[in-house]
Formats: C-alpha cells, structure tokens, sequence
C-alpha cells in the first residue's frame, strides 16, 4: 500500500475515473488525472495549511457554540430526544458554508435555508441510475470513454446550478465592495485574480500570474466539491462516534474527563492547542474502521486500539482514514478539525444515550459518500441535571 501510494506515487497518480470535459465539474481535484492534478493540487493544498486552518478556526467555534444553544433549546422542547444524524448535518454544513463560501447560515434555527437543501440535493441518491452511472465511471472507466459522445450526466443540474450562481453573487459581492473574510472562498478568488496563496505570507503577488490562475470554472469546481465531499463525510462520522459514546457509557465518561481536563488548562476555551492536548478525544475520533484482518473484532468500538503504544505496533498504512501520500485528502485537518470541535461541543455539555426510537445506523449503499440512510434518534441531556 505505501509502494502505490507514496513510494511509486509517480506511477499511480491517476484515480482512473472517467472524466465528462464537459461537466462544468470536471476540473475538480478529487476527479483529474495526475498532469492536470499536480499543478491544482500545488495551488489549492496552501489553502488547507494549518495556518490557514486557524484562521478559518473562529468559524468552527461559532458554529459549534450554535451547535449547543439548539442542543439546550431541543432538550427543552422533545425531551432530548434528538435526531443526531440531522443534528451533525447541520454542524457540517454551516461550517462549509462560513469556511468555503463565506456565507453565514444557521442551519440549526432555519431548517430549510439553501444550503442544507443544497447538500441534500447533492448527496441524496433521488436517482438511482445517475448513481449507477457514477459507479460505472469509477468501474469501467473505458466504456465511457468509447460512448464519449453520449452526455451521461451523474451530477445533479439544479444543484450545480446553485452552487454557481451561489459563487459568482460571493465573488462579485466580494469584488465590487472590497470586503475581504476568513474562508478559502477568500483564497480561491486570490488564486482566480493570479495572487498566489502562500504559507507564509497570506497574500503574494507572482511575476508571471497565468500558471496559478484559477477560471472561473474550476474557482465552481473546486466550491463544489469542496461543498459536497467536506460536509457529508464529517457529519455522518460525527454522528456514528455520537452513537457508540451513547451505547458505551465507560468510553463517553473517559471522553468527558478528556475534555473536561483539556479546557481547564485553556481558560474554558476551545482552542486550536487544547484540541491537541486531548487525547483520548484522538482516540475516540479514530475508533471508526473496519478491517478484521488488522482490528480483530472489527465492530467493537474500542478507543484503546488508537493508543500512542497500539498504533506504533501497526504499519501507519493500516488505517487510512484521510487516504496517504500526494494523493491523500486535501482537506483533512479540516475535516478532524470539525470533527473534534463538534464532539467537544456535544460532550462537554451533555450526556448521550440510546432510547427507545434508537436504531442501529446503516449506512445508504446508493450514496455517493458514506451517508447513514435513516435517522438516528438518541437521548440527550443536560450533564448539569445528573446526580453525581
Ligand atoms: C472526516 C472528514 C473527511 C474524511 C474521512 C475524508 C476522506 C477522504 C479520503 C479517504 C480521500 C481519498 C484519499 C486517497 O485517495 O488517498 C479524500 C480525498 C479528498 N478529500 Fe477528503 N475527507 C474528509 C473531509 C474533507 C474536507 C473537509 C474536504 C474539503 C473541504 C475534503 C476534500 C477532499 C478532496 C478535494 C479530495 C481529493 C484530493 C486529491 O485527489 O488531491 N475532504 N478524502
């Protein structure tokens, strides 16, 4: 696995999936093959630096504080009987929206903004043959490429349609009136105006401008897919680690103590730092995966497996959450990141359990990511009210 994925990188960079040019989607990361990825990989990964991380981090923190004022509102009101698989939807969204494209929606008060129907518009599987046609894309790439001139359309049109007209209004907003904010729209319009993104220095001019020029086309592309592939996969983890903390109480009291003992050395504040410290939260964030041939008993949620001591007994390409290599995820510290704000900001405050409308989750074989297909439903209250 490290060969093909680091090592001989050079020989494996290509996804071989088929690729529409005409799809207004086609330049995005995830899709292109190694000579068109390279130089858009090069553009877009500083816009996913840890420094850049923590300029976007406030945003996090907003949403999650928003998290949990609905949490104390919800608790009030359905005797903490709360769909969870909702609940993390919204966190996730939010978050891509304010960090992605600038926008500030509050998904937890306005459940039918356009944002969160947005998402459900790209993830859901509304059409299973639009569904096959993605998987044969990634299959049987070839047999696309000999009917190349048949339109096989495997991305929804209103959704695409939303997303571009959602950037151009940020993009013009943006330009016409000079306003200037925190998220890798920011970035993205640095990269469209030929200003490269630089680790060191937010903004830099470069002498010859055209090889890291973004079109507008792939500024869409890349706010697309961004959209689509950061806030389904976090929600639907976020949720699914929820879940076992709620069935296994020992792990969630340790968890608490985790957090609990993380922010009394931050003054009660969520910072970037204090995350790090926490690191059973770490491990609980880890716990997630499936292979019985390295996790015997694969389906028995046991942090303990990610301790500093297990984890170095493993090959480090046995568990590849975020994938490994040039290749690997472009937005992963944002996505842990999420991930991480979002648990503290369930668990700090509230204790989680299973109730009788509880389901096992499942996840949707027709999504196109790894999305549960029905809701979960789970038990929370105000860790305050309990007896000691
Ligand atoms: C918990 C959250 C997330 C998980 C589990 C996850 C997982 C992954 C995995 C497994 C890959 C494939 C890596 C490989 O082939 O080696 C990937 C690729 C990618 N992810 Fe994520 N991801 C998450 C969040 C995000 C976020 C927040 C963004 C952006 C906002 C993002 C953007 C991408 C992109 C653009 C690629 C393609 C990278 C390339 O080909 O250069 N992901 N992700």
């Amino acid at each position: 696995m490290k060969n093909i994925l680091v090592k001989d990188f050079n020989h494996f960079t290509d996804r071989g999936v088929y690729i529409d040019k005409r799809e207004p989607t086609a330049g995005h990361l995830w899709k292109l093959p190694g000579p068109k990825w390279k130089p858009l990989r090069t553009k877009m990964s500083p816009c996913f630096s840890i420094k850049k991380l923590k300029m976007i981090f406030s945003n996090l923190l907003h949403v999650g504080k928003e998290m949990g004022k609905s949490l104390e509102d919800e608790c009030k009101k359905t005797e903490g009987i709360i769909n969870v698989e909702k609940l993390c939807q919204c966190f996730t969204v939010d978050i891509v929206s304010s960090s992605i494209f600038g926008v500030e929606t509050n998904s937890f008060l306005d459940k039918d903004n356009m944002y969160l129907k947005m998402e459900k518009e790209l993830v859901k599987s509304d059409s299973r043959i639009r569904m096959i046609k993605a998987a044969l894309q990634i299959i049987v790439p070839n047999f696309f490429d000999i009917f190349s001139f048949i339109k096989f359309e495997t991305v929804k049109q209103s959704a695409l349609s939303f997303v571009y007209e959602m950037v151009r209004t940020v993009i013009e907003f943006r330009e016409k009136t000079g306003t200037v904010r925190n998220d890798i729209m920011q970035l993205l319009i640095q990269l469209k105006n030929g200003r490269k993104v630089d680790d060191n220095d937010d903004e830099c001019e470069t002498s010859g401008g055209s090889e890291i020029c973004l079109t507008m086309d792939e500024v869409v592309a890349q706010a697309y897919t961004y959209f689509f592939v950061g806030s389904e996969t976090a929600s639907s983890a976020l949720a699914m680690l929820v879940y076992e903390c709620a069935l296994n109480k020992q792990i969630q009291y340790q968890l608490q103590d985790d957090i609990d003992n993380g922010l009394a050395t931050s003054e009660g504040k969520i910072t970037y730092e204090a995350i790090l410290e926490m690191k059973y939260l770490n491990m609980v964030i880890s716990g997630l995966h499936w292979d019985a041939k390295y996790y015997p008993n694969p389906s028995k949620f046991d942090p303990g497996r990610f301790s500093k001591e297990n984890s170095s007994k493993r090959h480090p390409c046995v568990y590849l959450p975020f994938g490994e290599g040039p290749r690997n995820c472009i937005g992963k510290r944002l996505g842990y990141f999420m991930l991480a704000v979002g648990t503290i900001n369930i668990f700090k405050k509230f204790r989680v359990s299973v109730c009788e409308r509880t389901e096992a989750p499942e996840i949707n074989p027709l999504a196109y990511t790894i999305k549960l297909s029905k809701p979960l439903f789970l038990k929370i209250s105000p860790r305050e009210n309990e007896e000691n």
